[in-house]
């Protein structure tokens, strides 16, 4: 059983729906799956000042939370934020940040990883904010599972770096969740083929 770990941060529930679509999809394919939020780091204050950003919270207040042992412990790793800017969100860096100890030790290497983005608009930065992902699984030593254009169905959604949804143009509509599928699908078969 292949294990793979889907760790995001999302403020409005985009990278949220995202990842709960990967992680059903891969459980259906009988991969034992972690689907991990990563820990808020913004005060209270400012996200409750915010309607959607609170109810997001508020919604996934209950689920588990990432942790460094939920890379350590994956086959392989999907990890997903919003475009803050063109690049990934703070609170996604704070717990990337957590994980020197791990680095050092040669645990985070020789899995397959992946990533995807959200953002508000079409040219906003999803490809920048992707491949920041995809640089920081270099410095772990990461396979890099792109999705290319490895299916006719990357012509729809059209990003060969990973998933990309933008909120502003149809949201996680029918092309993101067949990309996203594409995308959990293509990490699972190179994990296995790995002898995962
Ligand atoms: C501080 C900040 C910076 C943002 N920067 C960008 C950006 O550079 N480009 C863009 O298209 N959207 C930008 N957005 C919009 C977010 O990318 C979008 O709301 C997010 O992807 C939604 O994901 P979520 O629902 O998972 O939080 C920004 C939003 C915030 C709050």
């Amino acid at each position: 059983m292949t294990k793979l770990s889907i760790i995001y941060y999302s403020s409005y529930g985009t990278a949220h729906a995202m990842a709960s679509r990967m992680a059903e999809t891969a459980e259906a394919q009988g991969a034992e799956v972690r689907l991990r939020r990563v820990r808020e780091t913004a005060p209270d204050e400012v996200v409750q000042s915010v309607e959607g950003w609170a109810a997001h919270a508020a919604s996934v207040a209950d689920q588990p939370v990432a942790e460094p042992d939920d890379i350590a412990w994956a086959d392989a790793v999907i990890m997903g934020s919003g475009t803050r800017y063109g690049h990934v969100t703070s609170q996604l860096q704070a717990y990337i940040d957590t994980l020197g100890p791990l680095w050092q030790e040669g645990k985070l290497a020789d899995k397959v990883y992946a990533s995807f983005t959200s953002s508000q608009t079409l040219h906003g930065g999803q490809e920048t904010t992707i491949v920041a992902m995809l640089t920081t699984f270099c410095h772990f030593g990461g396979i890099i599972v792109p999705p290319g254009y490895t299916d006719q169905t990357k012509f729809n959604d059209g990003n060969p770096y990973g998933v990309g949804v933008v909120t502003g143009q149809g949201g996680v509509d029918d092309t993101a969740n067949t990309a996203l599928d594409h995308l959990v699908t293509r990490v699972l078969t190179v994990a296995k083929r790995l002898g995962s």
